[in-house]
């Protein structure tokens, strides 16, 4: 095992009053000695993920490991205290504000996000572990607007758990020996130091979501950080309690592999729906048949979204394992009628959900608590699950999962301007270092926005026909491109130096990444690179 002295470590990021609290010599210890064990296997892990192949038809279920498949003998660990009802859960950044209104908002649990909802600059991260310190050390507080936000006496808190940065991020403002470290590794070993033991002396345990893993060797990779983790912190093998996100299509011809590699630590699979559709679109995206149309018609009951959800709670259910369901991304506002839209159709979707055998899901806004538990509650009543619901009657082949062609809906000169105008809203906002954003009543964050991406890269490519008439090229999209900019040019004063520089970051940033030759992996890592990292750590 390597010393916990830090000498070959540098910290580059800008200091907050509190850092001397969370960046103490033992969480970056365990930090650094993840990144000495694991990081050469982390970076082998994603040169795999860019060499991977599929045959002609796309990615199918893997014959070496036929028999994880067909073995009946083994399970999961399953819910650790605190995680049997699941029935709804609340996700958002961890944000101070939100931290707490999110711990009190009735939700059985909080998916307390590194990730999608978050824009990873230094401050949002090391922040976010203070306030998660906080929340779990139960003495959080803030003040807003006249108002102090403290943590209910009178209602049960949500769970936490909490999803690290994705294996694709570096965290550049710590290094060793010069190298960034793995920002799922920064994130995961700061917060199991400071929480690990307290948790678990409340009677919860250190509980992660793990998000777009693409193969059951990043399953394997996990576990192994999960086992050396608690031997270092001193935790029994399988405090450590993880729910997978399927949200790759790689991913999703290995779930039974995924669990199995995590079998001792496992908790769950979630059907994470927008990073799925985002990376149905980067596997398949080449080939014509593939073309999907607007967002809004890549909706949940389409063959391909049905077949893979279907196969996740069978999957989870055979192997004691929850199936947690995904994000209806409609959140409520100040119009009435919209917001009685909005709550009818996400009612809508956690029916689908409860009925199909999830044991629980997503809300996305404390506003949405209450739809969600009442449509599982009404199936669920006071059972906390339904781990009994085995599916045996679903039975999905690899062409189901990969039934693109069969999505109906239409590309529309509307759904183009729509994607150019959600990425450039999204854009914007989490270069000012918010990951999450309500725009026209959708939540949106980096898993849509990079579905929004690469739509406008698939369209382009195929030169896609549109409703009024027209083809999507380049050219085209470098005009509605132009068109949906002004209102940020506007914003800054037409014409001025301000006006140009943020018009121009973000206008690089969409030719770079969704109307190159070639589809970029991830938004996030062109972006972070350039435009959040701190001077003293480029
Ligand atoms: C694809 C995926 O990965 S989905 C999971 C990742 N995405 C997310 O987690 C997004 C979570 N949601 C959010 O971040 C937010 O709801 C947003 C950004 C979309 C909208 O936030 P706002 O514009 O603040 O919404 P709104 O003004 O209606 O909020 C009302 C109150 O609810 C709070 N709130 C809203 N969403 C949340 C949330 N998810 N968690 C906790 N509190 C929340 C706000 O802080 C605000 O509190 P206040 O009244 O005390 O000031
Ligand atoms: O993380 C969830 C998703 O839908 O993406
Ligand atoms: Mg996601």
């Amino acid at each position: 095992m390597c010393s916990p002295t830090r000498s070959d470590m540098t910290l580059l990021g800008s200091r907050g009053p509190r850092d001397d609290e969370m960046l103490t010599d033992g969480a970056l210890g365990i930090v650094r000695m993840l990144h000495h064990k694991f990081d050469d296997a982390r970076r082998a892990l994603l040169l795999a993920r860019e060499t991977r192949t599929f045959g002609p038809d796309g990615p199918d279920f893997l014959p070496e490991t036929a028999s994880v498949r067909e073995d009946d003998t083994w399970r999961v660990a399953g819910a650790g205290p605190g995680l049997e009802d699941r029935r709804v859960e609340i996700t958002g950044p961890v944000d101070r504000k939100m931290t707490i209104n999110a711990m009190n908002s009735g939700a059985r649990c909080w998916l307390a996000d590194f990730e999608d909802a978050t824009s990873p600059t230094w401050r949002n991260i090391v922040d976010g572990q203070v306030n998660l310190h906080d929340a779990v050390s139960r003495v959080i507080e803030h003040e807003e607007n006249g108002k102090t936000y403290r943590l209910a006496a009178d209602r049960e808190l949500a769970t936490i758990v909490v999803r690290p940065r994705g294996l694709h991020l570096d965290e550049r403002h710590v290094r060793v020996n010069g190298r960034p470290v793995s920002a799922a590794l920064f994130d995961f070993g700061v917060y199991l130091h400071h929480n690990a033991h307290r948790l678990v002396a409340q009677g919860l345990g250190p509980y992660f979501y793990l998000p777009k893993l693409e193969s059951h060797l990043e399953a394997r990779w996990w576990d192994d950080v999960f086992t050396c983790a608690e031997r270092w912190a001193g935790l029994p093998h399988g405090t450590i309690r993880a729910t997978v996100l399927i949200e790759t299509l790689p991913a999703a011809f290995e779930m039974e592999e995924i669990l199995h590699e995590l079998r001792d630590h496992a908790a769950g699979l979630n059907a994470g729906r927008w990073d799925y559709i985002f990376s149905t679109i980067k596997v398949l995206g080449a080939e014509r048949d593939h073309v999907l149309p607007d967002r809004t018609d890549v909706t949940m009951s389409v063959p391909h979204m049905r077949a893979y959800t279907e196969l996740l709670v069978r999957t989870c259910h055979r192997r004691g394992a929850h199936a947690i369901g995904g994000m209806a991304a409609l959140i409520p506002g100040r119009d009435p009628a919209t917001n009685e839209r909005a709550f009818a159709a996400v009612r809508a979707d956690k029916d689908r959900e409860a009925a199909d055998g999830f044991d629980g899901s997503w809300v996305a806004h404390p506003g949405l608590v209450a739809t969600c538990d009442d449509a599982f509650s009404a199936v669920l009543g006071d059972h906390p699950h339904q781990l009994d619901r085995t599916r045996e009657d679903v039975d999905v082949a690899a062409g189901d999962l990969l039934a693109t062609g069969k999505t109906g809906g239409a590309v529309t000169a509307s759904g183009l301007r729509t994607n150019v105008a959600v990425l450039l809203g999204y854009l914007s906002s989490w270069l000012e270092g918010r990951g999450a954003v309500a725009i026209n009543g959708l939540m949106e964050d980096a898993a849509t926005a990079e579905i929004s991406r690469c739509q406008i890269w698939q369209w382009i490519r195929h030169e896609v026909p549109i409703d009024d008439g027209g083809v999507v090229t380049r050219r085209l999209v470098g005009d509605v491109l132009e068109r949906e900019l002004i209102p940020y040019a506007l914003e800054e004063g037409i014409g001025s130096a301000e006006a140009d520089a943020r018009t121009s970051v973000l206008r690089d940033l969409v030719v770079r990444t969704a109307l190159a030759e070639d589809l970029p992996p991830f938004l996030t890592s062109i972006a972070y690179a350039e435009h959040l990292v701190e001077a003293a750590a480029r």
